[in-house]
């Protein structure tokens, strides 16, 4: 029996390379350094988990931004518009790299960056892989050997994982017309070889190829598509063992193909879909191992033994110990590194605490389980087992996680959904009436700037260095200067800019009941970006109010309407650690009803528009589309419920961003949020096509610059692009906004940018009449 992983998390156990990455693009630190300090972490893990005793570990998990950029990059897919920063230094190689990522805008180079959308169901984002007809594709970077030799070095034999072919293929986008990316397959079957070969050459018995597109629904082509990779794969390279490792989800109906194809392991994700197993078991040839991913790599609770070791020991039984292998469902890069670091019992209990896995945790819980499954004696002797099982016991029972109350309003949610509003057009008069805007208002989508400042104060407060009394005053500081400035370029709706929020989401989970947070749980969101997701153990509700104050207080200082600024219940729940003793809808309505009393504060204290976030909403989305009308419902109701009551004249706004919008524009529409803005630009506003085709009927503000870059737009681009919308949207219902928040820009960039969106909206203005 082996036990592997698929991927530790590497942004190190004290966000080591983030800080190191933003140290070298801010010139703080210089290339040697950044790779010193990628060295130390890749070693730490790997050591680490050698000593846990994990038979086959991961290399080219690591990432100085992400996994599909490295991909690309390596494969040389790298769009012609960066061609001038093409140069042979392994600095300058790296500063492409990043150019790709992040756009490039250095005096003398002007390169928007790569689109970047969701990896999956995840909070992680990947760069989108730009293909064009006829693309050949040749190796011309080799960071997935280098990393195998510097394992290698330390006398670990890694098992590199790469992103499987077709994977890679489907995970991009077509750049121009008139082909499928499909049709690639061919030539990027080359280079793929080239990979392999290096590989075996210098001495690698396993690789992992992850194909998670095996967990979604296929087209007969893309199924072919997998058939041809590994046959041809495996007929150029006979010997190397191939795992094919499929997560997130089920194979349902490409179990067949799967079983099929000529690889040595086929790895499947038991958290997701259990039922799979036994289907698996009886289709797969004697050759083939199957590894067991059992221990969730999505979430943080601890894994229950006598569960897992019920699956080990059928699968034992059925296929023989020699063919079983044993690991996490997915990659360990969706959780944080290690709870032993987390030593403040004020912020995390031990009662709470013992019910958890982080990834290093998670490992053991992997090396563990081979240990009792392979054990001959009674294992309800052994002490990790019994440990195991009284934790389990001890979250079952606990106190904590039930309050009457909460479960209570949530048997009277019916009543609530009677609270019907006018329909929009006839809103849209009354609030117009109270709003008085101009024709394309200009908004901002509610952050601005978190400054290093802001952070050491927060960081100070948690210290007890600065008085709650002090630091309230340096927020409000900030608030005045960000309404003052807004008002003085000539922004519609204000924004109080969220100065006082570590992050969207665990902002709110700080303050609900049934949520605990950690100090030092973060998970890599895109790339140096980090969060720390709160988690949901039991009941929600809301004790006091979260938000009026600092809106109120924003509101008092100008007589333009400043938008309440909330955090949807989806969005809440997606971006959390999830309790799983309860259907997700129970624990969303919950949430929902916590925003609801918080809305309804909002509006007693006479703000007039409220936006809701629920940038979540599409990646919450199940991956099978079998899956998709309950969850659809669900977390339609859901956010409808968290405004439920609300007047006819307070104005509801949602935002999203990262979202194709084309196959839930029905549920987008149901939401009926009398404004929606949402992320476009970089897609050339691509997104926006459905709304016009669908005749979407309330407002919308498609954003006109990608705050994810450190570039500045220019005026032209931007009025380009709202003439772009104009074509689509009837220009009465649109608004003027970026893409989404602007926490991580400075404020110099936001300056500029802001003030030439607001100048584009003029020239807009001038030339139609509305
Ligand atoms: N949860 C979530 N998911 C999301 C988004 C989001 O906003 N939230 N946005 C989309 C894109 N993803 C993003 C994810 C993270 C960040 C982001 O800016 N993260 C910050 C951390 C935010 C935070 O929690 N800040 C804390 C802690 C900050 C910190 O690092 N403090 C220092 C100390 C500071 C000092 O002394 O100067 C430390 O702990 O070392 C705070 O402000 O209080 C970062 O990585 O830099 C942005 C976008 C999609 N998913
Ligand atoms: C990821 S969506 C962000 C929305 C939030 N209101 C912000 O402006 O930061
Ligand atoms: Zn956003």
């Amino acid at each position: 029996m082996i036990t592997h992983n698929l991927g530790y998390p590497r942004i190190g156990d004290n966000r080591e390379l983030k800080k190191a990455v933003e140290g070298y693009w801010s010139e703080r630190i210089s290339y040697e350094q950044l790779i010193e300090i990628s060295s130390a972490i890749k070693q730490k893990n790997w050591l680490m988990q050698k000593e846990l005793g994990i038979d086959l570990i991961p290399s080219n998990d690591f990432s100085l931004y992400d996994h599909v950029l490295d991909l690309a990059f390596a494969l040389s897919a790298i769009p012609d518009r960066y061609s001038q920063l093409l140069r042979n230094s392994d600095k300058l190689k790296l500063d492409l790299y990043f150019a790709m990522a992040r756009g490039c805008q250095d005096g003398v180079a002007d390169i928007t960056a790569m689109e970047m959308t969701k990896w999956f169901d995840t909070n992680y984002h990947y760069i989108v892989p730009e293909f064009y007809k006829n693309q050949k594709f040749w190796l011309s970077n080799f960071k997935f050997i280098d990393e195998f030799q510097e394992a290698k070095k330390l006398g670990i034999i890694t098992k590199p994982v790469i992103l499987g072919p077709v994977s890679f293929l489907l995970l991009g986008k077509e750049k121009e017309e008139g082909f499928d990316r499909i049709d690639l397959l061919g030539n990027l079957l080359e280079a793929y070889f080239e990979m392999i070969s290096l590989l075996v050459d210098n001495g690698v018995e396993w690789i992992q190829f992850d194909e998670p597109f095996l967990a979604l629904d296929l087209t007969t082509e893309q199924k072919g598509a997998f058939k041809i990779a590994y046959s041809r794969i495996r007929k150029n390279f006979p010997t190397v063992k191939l795992l094919l490792s499929v997560y997130f989800g089920g194979l349902s109906d490409n179990v067949e193909l799967v079983a099929g194809l000529p690889v040595d392991a086929i790895h499947l994700d038991l958290v997701r879909d259990p039922a799979q197993l036994e289907i698996m078991m009886n289709l797969v040839s004697d050759e083939k191992k199957l590894s067991l991913g059992l221990v969730d790599g999505r979430n943080i609770w601890k894994n229950n033994y006598e569960n897992s070791l019920k699956l080990i020991s059928r699968t034992i039984e059925k296929i023989g110990l020699e063919r079983v292998m044993l690991a996490p469902s997915c990659s360990l890069i969706h959780v944080p590194c290690d709870l032993e670091l987390e030593t403040n019992e004020e912020v995390l209990s031990a009662e709470i605490k013992q019910w958890l896995a982080f990834a290093k945790q998670k490992v053991e819980e992997v090396v563990v389980l081979k240990q009792l499954s392979i054990y001959k004696g009674d294992i309800s002797s052994i002490q990790l087992f019994k440990e195991n099982q009284e934790a389990i016991q001890s979250r079952k029972i606990s106190s904590l996680i039930h309050n009457d109350l909460v479960k209570e309003r949530i048997d009277f949610i019916e009543q609530f959904e009677e609270m019907k509003r006018l329909p929009f057009s006839l809103r849209k008069k009354v609030q117009q009436k109270r709003l008085e805007l101009p024709a394309f208002p200009t908004t901002t989508i509610g952050s601005f700037p978190q400054t290093a400042d802001v952070r050491s104060w927060r960081a100070k407060l948690k210290k007890r260095e600065l008085s709650s009394e002090e630091y309230n005053q340096l927020i409000q500081n900030e608030i005045e200067n960000a309404i003052r400035w807004q008002e003085e370029i000539g922004l519609d709706v204000l924004v109080h800019g969220e100065f006082e929020r570590n992050d969207m989401v665990e902002y709110f989970g700080e303050m609900l009941d049934g949520f605990v947070f950690t100090s030092n749980g973060w998970v890599q969101s895109y790339g140096s970006r980090c969060v720390k997701p709160p988690i949901i153990f039991g009941d929600v509700q809301r004790p006091n109010p979260m938000t009026v104050n600092w809106i109120t207080y924003a509101q008092s200082l100008t007589s333009k309407p400043v938008k309440g600024m909330l955090t949807g219940p989806v969005t809440i729940l997606k971006w959390s650690f999830v309790r799983d003793d309860q259907p997700l809808s129970v624990t969303c309505n919950q949430i929902a009803l916590a925003i609801r009393d918080e809305v309804l504060d909002l509006e007693k204290n006479h703000i007039s528009v409220i936006q809701i976030d629920e940038p979540a909403l599409r990646e919450g989305l199940p991956l099978q589309k079998s899956d998709w009308k309950t969850y659809l419902d669900w977390a339609v109701n859901a956010f409808r419920l968290s405004y439920a009551g609300v007047k006819d004249q307070t104005q509801i706004h949602t935002h999203m961003c990262y979202s194709e919008f084309n196959d839930i524009i029905d549920s987008i529409t149901a939401l009926d949020a009398d404004v929606i803005t949402i992320e476009c630009s970089r897609s050339q506003m691509e997104l926006l096509d459905v709304f016009g085709e669908y005749k979407y009927p309330n407002d919308i503000g498609p954003g006109v610059y990608d705050i994810h870059s450190p570039r500045v737009p220019s005026d032209t681009e931007m009025v380009g692009l709202l003439k772009k919308a104009m074509a689509v949207i009837p220009k009465e219902n649109i608004w003027v906004n970026p893409d989404c928040g602007l926490k991580t820009r400075k404020w110099e960039e936001t300056k500029e940018a802001i003030k030439k969106m607001v100048n584009a909206t003029k020239t807009i203005r001038e030339s139609v009449q509305v």
